[in-house]
């Protein structure tokens, strides 16, 4: 099923429009705006004042915490069965996610190029709602000569090419997949904008001054998404909820696992 969505580039990535519905995703931010705000945590430099509120199997402080998963996350409208359903974590250890963090973009915020680490199965699945965002892979200098995957997360200290290797337009609603070298050799990330530029032909300028090819233009669902990337043009981000979902891949027995509400 997701062959149809796979994104060209060195590895496999699958660009998913329209995962939910408008009235989904109208419910799934009436419920994000009602998680209590305390839960939410501030983070650092790293994530750029995005505010991470997380759900499922969490590792802190070397204790693995269990927050059970919403009913908007398990059941209504069950985002983690649709997931499964994708077959994207088919192989994964739990045969689908077993943690979600929540993050919060206002505009002009984004998250800089990291590595998600080996504490996941490697396969992350993110879901967008409220705006788009242009989300960009990396490598690091000095990988140019070979796609392959590398023994990775060894990438502390290391110079990250500032050119993407891959670029996406995340539309609302879309759920981005990464897989293989994407997720185990290279970085991901979104610059700290409030305004997208796209200079017609698909291509988008970047803070380096370069620009780069949208790589999932041709199935871009909305029709003035696609005019602009096609024309030219601007496109205001908007706050951004994202779901991202993946599979921890150690998970303790029950018995020392604590529960945190
Ligand atoms: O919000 C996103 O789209 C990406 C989030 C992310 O990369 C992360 O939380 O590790
Ligand atoms: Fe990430």
């Amino acid at each position: 099923m997701l062959s149809a969505y796979l994104l060209p580039g060195p590895s496999e990535a699958y660009y998913v429009p329209d995962f939910v519905t408008p009235e989904e995703e109208a419910y799934l931010l009436r419920k994000i705006e009602e998680t209590p705000r305390q839960k939410w945590k501030t983070l650092g430099n790293r994530r750029c004042g995005v505010r991470p509120r997380l759900w499922g199997e969490v590792l802190q402080r070397s204790t693995l915490f269990r927050q059970e998963m919403p009913s908007f996350l398990s059941h209504y409208p069950d985002i983690l069965g649709r997931l499964r359903a994708t077959k994207a974590f088919e192989c994964s250890p739990h045969q689908g996610p077993n943690h979600v963090i929540l993050n919060e973009y206002m505009p002009g915020q984004g998250i800089m190029p990291h590595e998600d680490g080996p504490s996941y199965h490697p396969v992350v699945a993110t879901l967008s709602l409220g705006s788009h965002a242009v989300f960009h892979y990396y490598r690091y200098k000095g990988d140019e000569l070979s796609d392959k995957a590398f023994s990775s997360s060894t990438g502390k200290g290391r110079a990250i090419d500032p050119n993407p290797v891959l670029s996406v337009l995340l539309e609302p609603r879309s759920v981005i997949i990464t897989t293989g070298a994407l997720y185990t050799s290279h970085l991901h990330g979104i610059e700290e904008i409030g305004v997208d530029a796209f200079r017609g032909n698909n291509m988008t300028p970047l803070s380096s001054g370069n620009e780069a090819p949208i790589a999932n233009s041709e199935i871009v669902r909305d029709p003035e998404m696609r005019s602009i990337l096609q024309g030219g043009g601007e496109l205001k981000r908007n706050p951004r909820y994202s779901l991202t979902c993946r599979d921890v891949e150690k998970v303790a027995g029950t018995r020392s696992l604590m529960s945190i509400h």
